[in-house]
């Protein structure tokens, strides 16, 4: 990431650095108001990768190993899924050029990242390093196993590479929105650190879901969601006239699809990312 394109919560902490030595102020940074921006921005990032994914149909052989004859093997023996072959490569072309220094950026095979060929960026603290999550596992099997047969029709049009192109886009946004969680945590930790350093401290993981949940917000998200769905991935060429004007809507991915995949996961999976950083939170600290 080069500083000036960080984005808002990494930017706060670069420009905290580079601020006068002074306390850094972080406060930018962890406001919960400047880090549900963030995650808006993100949502139109989500919602054009599915679109652009939905064009090729499921295209089955890109997620089997042994499928495409790729380099690289797995434990078992059998060669990399084509996908899984893709993100590989593709992380180790990002981690050399230092995208995964960014404390918003999780690699799905973080074991694997290359040395880098640009300095690395000194970033000012802003999440426990303790109390790091990443779940990037269970956010490839979500994709393949519950969003793709969503959004990719059955059969096989032999766009495999287009395929799974659009599939790493679409599972680092995925990634990227649900990582941070690990930002909203700390923000809400530092606005009521003695409620939640009393529920860490007894292991309340039930406790701390149930005071990190806001569902008003929830609900916003999901109507937000499923409107710029409506609106990003409405085919206007699906009226006689190809103006769009009348005619019933067809769609590139179904609204409520894309509201239901954020409610039944990429929500739920945020808020185990800030449950989880939360449990770890105190790491380290004497009691
Ligand atoms: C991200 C937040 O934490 C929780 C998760 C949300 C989400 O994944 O969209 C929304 C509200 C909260 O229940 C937040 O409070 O903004």
């Amino acid at each position: 990431m080069v500083a000036q394109q960080q984005p808002p919560a990494a930017a706060a902490a670069a420009a905290a650095v580079a601020a006068p030595p002074a306390e850094a102020d972080l406060s930018s940074a962890l406001s919960l108001a400047n880090i549900r921006q963030t995650l808006i921005r993100l949502e139109d990032t989500i919602i054009f990768s599915l679109i652009e994914r939905a064009q090729f149909a499921r295209n089955e052989p890109v997620y089997e190993p042994d499928a495409i004859p790729v380099p690289g093997f797995r434990p078992d023996g059998r060669r990399y899924s084509l996908l899984e072959y893709l993100l590989r490569e593709t992380e180790q072309v990002h981690g050399r050029i230092r995208r995964y220094t960014s404390p918003d950026e999780n690699a799905f095979f973080p074991e694997e990242l290359p040395p880098l060929v640009l300095p690395p960026i000194t970033y000012e603290q802003v999440l426990a390093s303790c109390a790091r999550v990443n779940i990037n596992s269970q956010v490839l099997s979500m994709y393949l196993e519950h969003l793709l047969p969503e959004i990719a029709a059955p059969g096989d049009d032999h766009n495999y590479g287009s395929s799974a192109m659009n599939d790493v886009t679409a599972l680092q946004a995925l990634s990227k929105r649900i990582h941070y969680g690990m930002f909203v945590a700390e923000a809400k930790f530092r606005k009521q650190t003695a409620e939640y350093t009393e529920l860490i401290r007894r292991r309340d993981a039930d406790a701390i879901m149930d005071l990190l949940t806001d569902r008003a917000v929830e609900l916003k998200v999901i109507e937000r969601v499923r409107l710029k769905a409506a609106t990003f991935g409405q085919d206007l060429g699906s009226s006689s006239d190809g103006s769009g004007a009348g005619g019933s809507s067809s769609y590139k991915v179904r609204p409520e699809v894309v509201a239901a995949l954020y409610e039944q996961w990429v929500m739920p999976l945020t808020k185990q990312v800030e449950v989880e950083y939360l449990l770890r939170r105190l790491d380290g600290e004497s009691s």
